[in-house]
């Protein structure tokens, strides 16, 4: 740009610097609607069909994953294994029968409370 400042690219999901959260609504939708689906034709049926073991493995891997990407400082690779781990996050708890406004409600409660002083008022 002339002025000196770097354009950036927009994507599809860019909503003048939101988050679209949505996204995590329609893929619970997805997920549930795939169980008993053809494991030929959809990786989650394929992965629920596996059983907990292997759900509970990729979720392991790819937080693994994660780490790596962040302790290599690759943006990029940080951002889809992110995707992959949520991903698989939310297929597991769809297997576990959980639902993630469960979740989300948790993390509403923990809302405004440090986790400094909640660690200084554990009992154990
Ligand atoms: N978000 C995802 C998504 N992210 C990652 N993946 C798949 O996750 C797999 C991970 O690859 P890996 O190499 O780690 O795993 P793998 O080789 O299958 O497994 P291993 O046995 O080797 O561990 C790949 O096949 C990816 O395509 C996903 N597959 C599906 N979705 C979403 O789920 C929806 C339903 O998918 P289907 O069930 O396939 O229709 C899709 O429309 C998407 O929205």
């Amino acid at each position: 740009m002339a002025d000196g400042r770097t354009d950036t690219i927009k994507t599809k999901n860019d909503t003048a610097g939101q988050t679209d959260w949505d996204v995590l609504d329609r893929l619970v939708t997805t997920i549930r609607s795939r169980k008993g689906a053809d494991p030929s034709s959809s990786y989650v049926a394929k992965l629920l069909g596996k059983g907990r073991l292997k759900m509970a493995q990729k979720v392991g891997e790819e937080a693994v994953e994660v780490a790596i990407a962040a302790v290599a400082q690759d943006k990029d690779a940080l951002i889809d294994e992110s995707a992959d781990l949520l991903f698989h996050l939310m297929v597991l708890w769809a297997d576990a029968g959980l639902d993630p406004a469960d979740v989300m409600a948790t993390l509403g409660r923990r809302e405004g409370r440090s986790g400094i002083d909640e660690k200084k008022n554990r009992k154990n």
